[in-house]
C-alpha cells in the first residue's frame, strides 16, 4: 500500500470511528428514559444559558462545545442559547470572540450559521434582581414557558450565591425543569467549599445541581472508544 493510500485509509478508519462514536451517543441519548427527564427525540424546548457568556471559558469552552453537540445533533433540535454577562455585547460580538476556538469545517457552514441564529445574548449583573427578571422574560419571549432551562456558570466563584439566588427568584422554568451547572472551584477550602453546598441546598433539589471539573474525566471521555 502506498503511504498516500494507507494515510487516507487511516482518515476513513478514524472518520468512521468518529461516526460509530457519534451514532452510539445518539442511541443511548434516544434509549434514556429517566422518568420526569426529556426525551432526546421528543420536542420539548430547551433553553441553554451561559451566565459569563463574555469570559474565557465561554469563548475557549463553553461555545465551542455547544456548537459542535449541536453540528453533530447531540442537543435537542428545539433548543435555543442565551449568553448573560454584564458586557454590552450583541451576538455577533459573542461570535467574533469565539470564532478561533470553533474549528469550523469545510461543509459546517451552513449548519455554523443556523447555530449562531439560535443565539440571544442579554446584559446585566450579576447583583440585581430586576435584570435577572428581564432575562426570564427575554427567555419566555424567545422560547415558550414549556422550555426546560440549564444555566452554566462561567463565572468566577465569588459571584456564585447572588447568581444562584437570582436564578431561583427569577428565572426558574415556568412549565419544564431547571438545572444549575457549576464549573469548579467549589470554593478555596473545606469551609467555603461547604457554605457554597449549603447555600445551593437552599436553592435547589440536589438532582437539579450539577457540578463539572471537565479536566478530571477530559482523558477518560477522549477514550471512550478504547473502554468500551
Ligand atoms: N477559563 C478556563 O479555561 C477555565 C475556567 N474555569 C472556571 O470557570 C469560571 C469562569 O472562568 P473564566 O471564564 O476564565 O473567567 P473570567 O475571568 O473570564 O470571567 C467570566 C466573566 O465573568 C465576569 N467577571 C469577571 N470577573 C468578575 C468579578 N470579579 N465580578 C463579577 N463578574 C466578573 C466577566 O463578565 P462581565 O464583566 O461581562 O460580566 C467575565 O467575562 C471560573 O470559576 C474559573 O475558575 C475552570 C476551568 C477552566
Ligand atoms: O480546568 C482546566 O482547564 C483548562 C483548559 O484545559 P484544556 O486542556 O481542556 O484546554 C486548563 O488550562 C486548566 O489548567 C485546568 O484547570
Amino acid at each position: 500500500m502506498s503511504s498516500r493510500s494507507s494515510h487516507s485509509s487511516l482518515a476513513k478508519s478514524e472518520s468512521a470511528g468518529a461516526e460509530e462514536m457519534l451514532s452510539l451517543l445518539r442511541q443511548s441519548l434516544k434509549s434514556c428514559k429517566i422518568p420526569g427527564e426529556t426525551n432526546f427525540e421528543a420536542s420539548t424546548p430547551h433553553v441553554f444559558v451561559i451566565l459569563g457568556a463574555s469570559g474565557d471559558l465561554a469563548k475557549k469552552k463553553i461555545y465551542p462545545t455547544l456548537w459542535w453537540l449541536y453540528r453533530d445533533r447531540l442537543v435537542p433540535e428545539n433548543t435555543i442559547f442565551f449568553g448573560y454577562a454584564r458586557s454590552d455585547l450583541t451576538v455577533d460580538q459573542v461570535r467574533a470572540k469565539c470564532e478561533q476556538y470553533m474549528k469550523v469545517k469545510e461543509g459546517e457552514e451552513e449548519r455554523y450559521q443556523q447555530f449562531w441564529t439560535l443565539n440571544y445574548y442579554v446584559k446585566g449583573s450579576y447583583d440585581t434582581r430586576r435584570d435577572f427578571e428581564l432575562l426570564n422574560q427575554e427567555m419566555t419571549k424567545v422560547g415558550t414557558e414549556k422550555a426546560n432551562r440549564i444555566f452554566y456558570l462561567a463565572l468566577p466563584p465569588s459571584v456564585f450565591e447572588p447568581v444562584t439566588s437570582n436564578v431561583k427568584k427569577c428565572c426558574m422554568s415556568p412549565g419544564g425543569w431547571t438545572r444549575v451547572i457549576i464549573e469548579k472551584p467549589f470554593g478555596k477550602d473545606s469551609d467555603s467549599s461547604a457554605k457554597l453546598s449549603a447555600h445551593l441546598a437552599g436553592l435547589f433539589k440536589e438532582e437539579e445541581i450539577y457540578r463539572i471539573d471537565h479536566y478530571l474525566g477530559k482523558e477518560m471521555v477522549q477514550n471512550l472508544m478504547s473502554l468500551r
